[in-house]
């Protein structure tokens, strides 16, 4: 009966890795051009600059090099926080990075002022070797990023949300089924539900199995754009290093990068476009939108709309993924919030029937469980890099154009000045007299917010509402009959996964099943 949750997807290692974590490999051509930036010192802040920016102290020719975290970016973020204050400065082969930890400073520049800082920085490694410029969360803010927003805001702003309901109550009663008969793979359910949805959102494909080959590619795709954004890739710090021969292990690996992105992008567009021409096609993101370039609509529409496709699921489905992951942890260590949410569900819905999306503003407490999963466990506790496209003054500093920005939405996530107790997993919170502020900085802020923001949240209720109407999530037991009570760890660059941790899952009362079975 013993459940335990995957690992993310490792990307593929057929090819040797050339980031900085491996950075003692790095070749003399490295430090003669460190050493050539150096002494042109674009490290340095504009001419004329303000007060420098706090930070770790740069090493001549490496700058920050060894100060940069390739794992567990969110914990050297919070340290840097305490030390330096809400902006920290690195300096690499004379890149600025800004490492921003402050509910205020996140909000004046991103939202305030989002004209300046809502670019994305020019990553070498993804963008230009592995093709992924043209993808919406690596799109530049401009009108090819406005297009993609009004395509996207068709399938997923909040009035359009009901058409996806009826999809994700199919998943969920797929998951309590498939949790019912085999609970020990309970994790592995909970991923496909959000691949799945995501899946037959964008293309309108039929419901998909764990090993479905879609579901895999799908999982691997999720895989290689974070490694390719996050891996902190020498050559997005030294763009010269783009011109090193194609048996460079990280070209390479930048090639195989860009197979598989372009084989994800195009199988499923491509046998929408057939069913679509043969009159097959049922109603998803994909077969509504060509419709619209039938008639002669530009090839390069059709390139934003397909890269939009698969940024959505890209996207979407292993940061839901991880939520519904962190969402079984939280109720593991905290049983009484459980039962809480559990006496609340039997209240309001009986025992006849499972949550609808509508039913939201009736579940108070399982609304603020969902809220308080988010919080205490950002999915996406750094925000995807944001880059200046001009100098700009802020609170005594000169933010000099072309810096990249990465936000801790983990650190708004335990700012002081918000959360009270904010270590602890508390729903309450969000209650009484003066609740605090709801955690919607976990999807971003200003206008690179997440555009699924909406979709992932009624994604999580339903799945809470449902899990918990029908199941008990209990710890598992040592040889010696005492219960296993995990201590939360979590992994991963861009989505922060709990690491593998034992459950048991068990129906809540004899005849439950009845909720699920028959649909
Ligand atoms: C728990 C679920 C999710 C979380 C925590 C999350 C969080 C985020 C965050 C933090 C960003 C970056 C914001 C920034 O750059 O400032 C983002 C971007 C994005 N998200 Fe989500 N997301 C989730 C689910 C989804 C879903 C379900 C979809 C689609 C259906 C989606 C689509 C996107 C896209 C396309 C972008 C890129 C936006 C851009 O670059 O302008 N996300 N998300």
């Amino acid at each position: 009966m013993n459940s335990s949750f995957p690992a993310t997807p490792a990307p593929p290692t057929n090819a040797s890795t050339f980031t900085f974590s491996s950075a003692h490999l790095i070749p003399a051509a490295l430090v003669l051009v460190a050493t050539y930036n150096f002494f042109r010192g674009r490290g340095k802040q504009s001419a004329g600059s303000g007060k420098p920016i706090p930070g770790p102290r740069a090493l001549p020719l490496l700058g920050n090099l060894l100060d940069w975290p390739s794992e567990h970016q969110v914990t050297s973020m919070q340290d840097w926080a305490e030390r330096y204050g809400p902006i920290t400065k690195l300096s690499i082969f004379g890149k600025n990075i800004l490492f921003l930890s402050s509910t205020a400073t996140i909000t004046e520049l991103f939202v305030k002022q989002s004209s300046t800082f809502s670019d994305r920085p020019q990553l070498v490694f993804s963008q230009e070797l592995c093709g992924m410029d043209v993808m919406h969360p690596m799109t530049q803010y401009g009108p090819d990023f406005r297009e993609q927003r009004k395509f996207m805001k068709e399938l997923l702003a909040p009035e359009v949300q009901r058409t996806h309901e009826g999809l994700l109550a199919e998943e969920g009663r797929r998951l309590l089924r498939a949790t019912f008969e085999r609970p020990k793979d309970a994790a592995r359910y909970l991923r496909r539900f959000s691949t799945s949805f995501a899946l037959r959102m964008v293309y309108g494909l039929p419901a998909l199995e764990i090993d479905d080959p879609d579901v895999l590619l799908a999982e691997e795709m999720m895989a290689i754009c974070e490694s390719a954004i996050a891996g902190g890739w020498a050559v997005d710090f030294i763009p010269a290093l783009k011109r090193l021969p194609s048996w460079i292990p990280f070209q390479r690996r930048a090639k195989y990068f860009r197979e598989k992105i372009t084989e994800m992008m195009s199988k499923p567009w491509d046998a929408v476009k057939s069913q679509v021409m043969d009159g097959t096609a049922v109603d998803s993101f994909c077969s509504i939108n060509m419709q619209k370039f039938v008639d002669g609509t530009s090839k390069h529409t059709e390139t934003l709309i397909k890269a939009t496709a698969a940024a959505i699921y890209g996207a979407g489905a292993d940061t839901a993924a991880c939520a519904s992951h962190n969402f079984i942890l939280a109720m593991l260590l905290h049983p009484v919030v459980q039962a809480r949410a559990q006496e609340e569900l039997d209240r309001v819905l009986g025992r006849d029937r499972l949550a609808r999306i509508s039913d939201k503003a009736q579940l108070p407490f399982v609304m603020n469980v969902v809220w308080e999963v988010f919080r205490w466990a950002p999915p996406a506790p750094v925000a995807v890099p944001h880059r200046s496209r001009a100098d700009v003054e802020f609170d005594g500093y000169v933010i000099p154009k072309d810096t990249m920005l990465l936000a801790s939405l983990y650190s708004m996530s335990r700012d002081p000045a918000v959360y009270t107790s904010a270590e602890e997993f508390n729903p309450d919170r969000f209650a009484g007299d003066k609740p605090e502020r709801l955690p919607h900085h976990t999807f971003g802020l200003g206008p690179r917010r997440c555009p699924g923001a909406d979709v992932a949240v009624n994604e999580l209720f339903l799945q809470a509402a449902y899990i918990l109407s029908c199941f008990t999530i209990k710890p598992a037991q040592d040889e010696a009959g005492a219960d296993i009570i995990p201590v939360p760890k979590f992994g991963g660059k861009m989505v922060r996964f709990p690491e593998d941790f034992p459950f048991v899952i068990e129906p809540r009362y004899p005849g439950v099943e009845r909720l699920f079975m028959s649909s």
